[in-house]
């Protein structure tokens, strides 16, 4: 039996008052919510802490957008598995586009990022996803098959979850297709051992559009970026039909 997950990733918003303004906002609307579909709020490290104290006991949990492959050491601005599950961190954002666009991230630190947030008890939400010239120029399949299996050597699919991001769909309000997004996700899921592994699109996802995507037999959930900052679109999302 698949989960379904939902997940905002807010990137470099919201400080910690703003991190406590959206909850008074959001929590009241997630009271019909089916228990099954769960909710993670990828924070600022800076929120984290905030945010695991008033959410103690409620069924948001939380993740943190990155993490360093050691325990400890001399890696100035990085941070470790255990720092994150000592404030209640439970999940871990690793691979976003954003990192490996900006911050140098590849196949191979990705996949001892993702090692290292299982050893320290961390679910990982792995990033995939092709540019805009890798899909125009029929790459799609073959980029994704292989941040897939680079990516996950070695990695234990039984505490994983991946996104499917197309780069050209994030914060563009281009989403991908429902149909489109939906075959490639069941593409990555052809290539799992563990064929249960939440399977995430991200990409412009919003409120107008999440029923379509939802309604996909091989998405089981979103990975949202713009719409999550806002209390109320983020509800809608997660209140999909
Ligand atoms: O990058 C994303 C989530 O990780 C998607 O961002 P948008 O929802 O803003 O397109």
């Amino acid at each position: 039996m698949r989960r379904i997950v939902i997940a905002g990733n807010w990137k470099m918003h919201k400080t910690q008052a703003d991190s406590l303004a959206f909850l008074n906002g959001f929590l009241p609307q997630l009271e019909a919510t089916p228990e099954e579909r769960e909710v993670i709020l990828c924070a600022p490290f800076t929120a984290l802490t905030t945010l695991s104290k008033t959410l103690h006991g409620s069924r948001v949990m939380i993740g943190a957008q990155n993490i360093h492959w050691e325990s400890s050491g001399a890696y100035t601005g990085e941070i470790s598995g255990e720092m994150l599950t000592e404030i209640g961190v439970r999940y871990v954002v690793v691979g976003h586009s954003e990192r490996r666009e900006y911050f140098g991230d590849t196949d191979e630190t990705v996949n001892l990022r993702l090692k290292a947030a299982q050893a320290a008890g961390l679910t990982p939400i792995l990033c995939v996803g092709e540019t805009k010239q890798q899909r125009d120029a029929g790459d799609t399949e073959t980029h994704v098959v292989n941040q897939i299996e680079k990516g996950l050597m070695g990695v234990d699919q039984s505490k994983l979850i991946i996104a499917y991001e197309p780069i050209w769909a994030i914060g563009t309000g281009d989403t991908c297709a429902s149909e489109e997004a939906n075959r490639v996700c069941w593409l990555i899921r052809s290539q799992l051992a563990n064929k249960d592994v939440p399977i995430q699109y991200g990409g412009s996802v919003k409120p107008g559009n999440v029923d379509e995507i939802m309604a996909q037999p091989d998405i089981d959930g979103a990975l949202v970026g713009g719409a999550s900052l806002d209390p109320q679109n983020f509800a809608r999302i997660i209140n999909y039909q």
